[in-house]
């Protein structure tokens, strides 16, 4: 037989992972003749006589080969027919594999999403939901699967084509304030603890994510390398990263973990600087950590303090990392750094690099009145 003629597509879409079953789609005009040419129902029943919805039970197997698998095959329409067989990977991918010989395309789920919706951030916030991590953040992503920010770009458009360009200037001026937010609801923000030696970063670290996560030693240079942690705060999800405690050394395996600890600061959200209540010196700290000026200062080990004399010119919250005495306060003040503005419910957002670059280019062409490129910019973010 021929190979079948293109569009037809077919996609997995179960998580690629052993489960009960794996569903597999296949869509377009050569959809049923495909199945067809697998697949032999129990009653013989052909699936191009089948009723639109039928399930029909029975075995799939290719020319010259000598075993195939029983599974269920459904007709959904003229054009679409589902798959359901074992749902370890084995089995869906030698019935891609198959269907791919016969001159159907492969297609990833992610691809299928596209191709269904005709709004493209629909599609791209039913893509990224699946990578939400926290129930939060994939509430907000939900908002935008149900056209939240579609919406609010259609308005943006109609508010052009009035020559409102103030108030779309400052709709979406605030939806790129909202862009590190979204960009977070996948991506956990990464927050790295840092400090002098033996002030207990590992011990605070353990005692955020509730296990021992990092060796913890009444000896200053006990971590060496750059240790993570992932949890979540109020529901957000969070990275913690463990470094080396920061300090002048011989050691050359001390100084390789020092440079890792300073590399690491450049790529945090927030850097939590911790101190010793025991020997307050923040005047003294190595110079990387100085520079920080939106770092939090947390001085641990309060419970061995009488009297902390915490300087006037600085902000700081007082823990111990063995009674947990002020860790309730630290995560509330590291939840307020992260996000002072939490998007209400049902608010749009931009989620992904290509919105909040489309964004950014209609910004620009809005507050240069450059009407016609900034309505061809709204159809862009809005078509697939
Ligand atoms: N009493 C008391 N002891 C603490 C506290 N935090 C840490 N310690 C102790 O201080 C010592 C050092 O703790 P670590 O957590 O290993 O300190 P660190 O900052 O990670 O040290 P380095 O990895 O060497 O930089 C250990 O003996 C801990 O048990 C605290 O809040 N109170
Ligand atoms: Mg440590």
């Amino acid at each position: 037989m021929p190979a079948i003629a293109t569009p037809t597509a077919a996609a997995v879409l179960t998580p690629p992972a052993r489960g009960a079953i794996a569903t597999i789609s296949v869509q377009g005009p050569a959809a049923v003749a495909l199945a067809d040419r697998f697949f032999t129902s129990l009653g013989k029943t052909r699936v191009n006589d089948a009723d639109i919805g039928r399930i029909l039970v029975g075995h799939w197997q290719a020319e010259g080969e000598s075993f195939g698998e029983e599974l269920v095959v459904a007709r959904l329409a003229d054009d679409l027919v589902e798959i359901h067989c074992h749902g370890g990977v084995q089995a869906s991918q030698r019935i891609l594999k198959h269907l791919a010989s016969a001159g159907c395309q492969v297609q990833s789920w992610q691809a299928r999403t596209l191709s269904e919706q005709s709004d493209a951030i629909v599609a791209e916030a039913k893509i990224e939901l699946p990578r939400a991590v926290t129930s939060q953040a994939a509430l907000h992503l939900l908002d935008q699967a149900n056209g939240a920010l579609s919406r609010e770009i259609d308005t943006i458009g109609e508010l052009l084509k009035q020559s409102n360009f103030e108030v779309a200037e400052q709709k979406i001026a605030h939806l790129l304030s909202l862009a590190p937010f979204g960009k977070h609801l996948t991506q956990p923000w990464l927050i790295v603890i840092a400090g002098p030696p033996n002030v207990g970063k590992s011990s605070l670290l353990n005692k955020i994510v509730g296990y021992d996560r990092a060796i913890v030693l009444d000896m200053p240079g006990t971590t060496r390398d750059v240790l993570h942690a992932t949890t979540a705060l109020d529901g957000w999800p969070v990275q913690f990263s463990d470094t080396a405690g920061i300090r002048v050394s011989d050691d050359a395996i001390e100084q390789a973990g020092i440079a890792k600890a300073k590399a690491a600061l450049k790529t945090a959200d927030l850097v939590i600087v911790m101190h010793d209540a025991a020997d307050l010196k923040p005047d003294e700290l190595d110079q990387s950590l100085q520079e920080l000026p939106s770092a939090l200062h947390v001085v641990n080990k309060i419970d061995l303090a009488d009297d902390v004399r915490v300087p006037a010119s600085r902000e700081m919250i007082a823990t111990s990392a063995v009674t947990s005495q002020g860790v309730p306060q630290l995560i509330t003040s590291i939840v307020f750094h992260l996000i002072p503005h939490v998007p209400q419910a049902h608010e749009p957002l931009p989620f992904t690099d290509r919105q909040i670059e489309g964004l950014r280019q209609l910004h620009q062409q809005v507050q240069h009145r450059q009407l016609d490129d900034a309505l061809k910019s709204t159809e862009t973010l809005l078509n697939t």
